[in-house]
């Protein structure tokens, strides 16, 4: 399979991230496969975020390296990484609040596209309007891409920012609780275009609700108190004891 003769999607070796004496990320040795729908899970102040604001580069390591398709991006300047392939979903900015979806995802593509790029001719800018409205499309959110974002049910919101993060056409994406917050009656919509994402889009999905981890990943890496506490396929996590007590249990 191909899957053996690739590099790891994103790999962390021995990762740590030291606050004063408190050690917020514990050797994290992570490997998420080409392809992979794999999730992160853990209880609260486990260190989820840590490890994404490591993996994404807001925050430097105290030691380890981070491997994008086997490249070393340990030192790599956020935006770098984002061209590189990396991509996460974040809260929307409130500068999109008065945007509609289209002008967002337009001038997403733009910024993938490089500027000096588009301003070469109109035809780019239409063609960069034509894929923005194609992205959108595809994450259900064509019927509302005229309308102010801010005026948008807070799902459709939350499929924007995904909309906005695979803009970069990344190879990896961190969907940091896509669902969070929204309500019951949007949910359905959010986990069903979760799942149709591109298959050849890795997806790291950093998650609360277990719903939508047990639908939606292939695997599962448990994070407690910072270290990798239990990694496997979603029925070797969900039948683990040791993880029904640490996080599960909680859900109960
Ligand atoms: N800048 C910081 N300075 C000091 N301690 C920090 C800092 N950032 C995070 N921590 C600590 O690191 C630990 C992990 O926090 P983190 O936010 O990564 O956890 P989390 O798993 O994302 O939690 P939650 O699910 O509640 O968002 C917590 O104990 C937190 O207090």
């Amino acid at each position: 399979m191909s899957a053996t003769t690739r590099p790891p999607a994103l790999e962390t070796r021995g990762l740590k991230r030291r606050f004063g004496a408190f050690l917020a990320t514990d050797d994290v040795n992570l490997t998420v496969a080409p392809g992979a729908r794999h999730a992160l899970i853990g209880p609260n102040g486990a260190g989820k975020t840590t490890l994404v604001n490591l993996l994404t580069g807001v925050l430097s390591p105290s030691e380890g390296r981070i491997l994008l398709s086997g490249e070393d991006i340990t030192h790599t300047a956020p935006y770098r990484r984002v061209g590189k392939g990396i991509a996460r979903t974040f809260q929307i900015n409130r500068l999109f609040m008065n945007f509609t979806p289209l002008e967002a995802a337009t001038l997403a593509v733009i910024e993938r596209s490089g500027r000096s790029h588009l301003l070469k001719s109109l035809g780019a800018e239409h063609r960069a309007i034509d894929q923005a409205a194609a992205l959108l499309d595809s994450l259900g959110l064509a019927s509302v891409m005229g309308e102010r974002t801010a005026t948008l049910p807070y799902g459709k919101q939350r499929l924007l920012e995904i909309a906005l993060a695979l803009a970069s056409r990344p190879k990896v994406l961190l969907l940091d609780e896509p669902a969070a917050g929204v309500p019951e009656e949007e949910r359905h919509e959010v986990l069903a275009i979760v799942a149709a994402l591109p298959a050849d889009v890795t997806v790291l999905l950093i998650e609360h609700d277990m719903d939508l981890v047990f639908s939606f990943a292939d695997r599962i890496s448990v994070l407690v108190a910072g270290a990798i506490y239990a990694e496997g396929t979603v029925a070797e996590i969900a039948r683990d004891p040791k993880v029904k007590a640490v996080y599960l249990g909680e859900e109960a």
